[in-house]
């Protein structure tokens, strides 16, 4: 779905839609991208989603660097807070947000079977920032394609739960929080990934913030996909910029050239990788 741009009228309106939706449920599914597990999360959630199971999902884990994604869950899993990383796009590891389910609830079945429930219905819910991958999940989860309504003005639309084919049901509609706006860094990380709209920031900064890493780390594939040799590598950043929208034949416009290398960078043309570090725990 298209991401927004946004103000502070949505903000209060999405904190107010997630918030309602919370109490409906008894987990919410933390989705993250794997790529930005940190950029990608809106701290807004420990506030409203207090004293809520939660489970974080890594989402896009097959465009993560499988290394530092692991690391991410060790972080988190050593702090309390369950994680899975997932490929949603290919259905890999949806069995494991169902495992986990049953693992972070085991207490509140437990507790339903004692009072002679026979069978416990666990309710969940998506919540993330735009383009994590909810919708995907949503539909993995429900083995069929669930129609997204949007937010048309004027229609209210009552909310429905999914039966997964399991003992979970879900809330059709994923809450959807707001990006990280405040950090310049946060913010060319969430460009980069596909997490902010694509009007909203300029491509050639987001595309140098790449090329740092890139050449540092697959040095070859930059060479290879863009043309350049060992002593294009050896120039500063915007130099090997020009560089190679000459060498691609885009005469000045190092904004395609840019939007090149996003793109590339999307697809995973270049590599996997994780743009946050994984943070160092005791
Ligand atoms: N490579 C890869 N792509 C994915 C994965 N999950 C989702 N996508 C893609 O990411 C894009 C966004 O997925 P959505 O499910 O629409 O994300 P969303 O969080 O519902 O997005 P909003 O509706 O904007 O909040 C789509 O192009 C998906 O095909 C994944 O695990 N791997």
């Amino acid at each position: 779905m298209a991401t927004i741009q946004w103000y502070p009228g949505h903000m209060a309106k999405a904190r107010r839609q997630v918030t309602e939706a919370l109490t409906k449920v008894d987990i919410i599914y933390e989705i993250v991208d794997a790529r930005v597990p940190e950029s990608s999360r809106n701290p807004l959630l420990d506030e409203i989603g207090q004293g809520k199971k939660r489970l974080l999902v890594l989402n896009k884990a097959d465009l993560a660097n499988p290394a530092a994604t692991q690391g991410f869950i060790e972080y988190y899993q050593a702090q309390g807070l369950p994680a899975v990383a997932i490929d949603a796009q290919h259905t890999k590891g949806i069995q494991r947000i169902i495992a986990e389910t049953h693992t972070v609830l085991a207490d509140y079945i437990d507790r339903q079977k004692t009072k002679g429930v026979r069978n416990v219905l666990l309710r969940a819910m998506c919540v993330g920032v735009p383009n994590v991958g909810k919708s995907t999940i949503l539909n993995r989860l429900a083995g069929r394609n669930i129609a997204q309504t949007g937010n048309t003005p004027g229609v209210t639309r009552a909310q429905q739960w999914i039966k997964t084919g399991e003992d979970i049901s879900l809330l059709d509609t994923p809450g959807i929080l707001w990006p990280k706006f405040e950090d310049p860094l946060v913010g060319k990380k969430l460009a980069l990934t596909g997490g902010i709209k694509d009007t909203l920031f300029h491509a050639d900064d987001v595309a140098l913030f790449a090329l740092e890493t890139l050449v540092a780390q697959v040095p070859d594939e930059v060479k290879h996909l863009y043309r350049v040799t060992d002593a294009d590598l050896q120039q500063d950043l915007p130099d090997l910029l020009m560089t190679m929208t000459a060498r691609l034949g885009f005469k000045d416009d190092y904004d395609r050239t840019s939007w090149v290398i996003i793109n590339d960078v999307r697809k995973g043309k270049l590599g996997r990788f994780t743009w946050d570090a994984v943070p160092q725990h005791a």
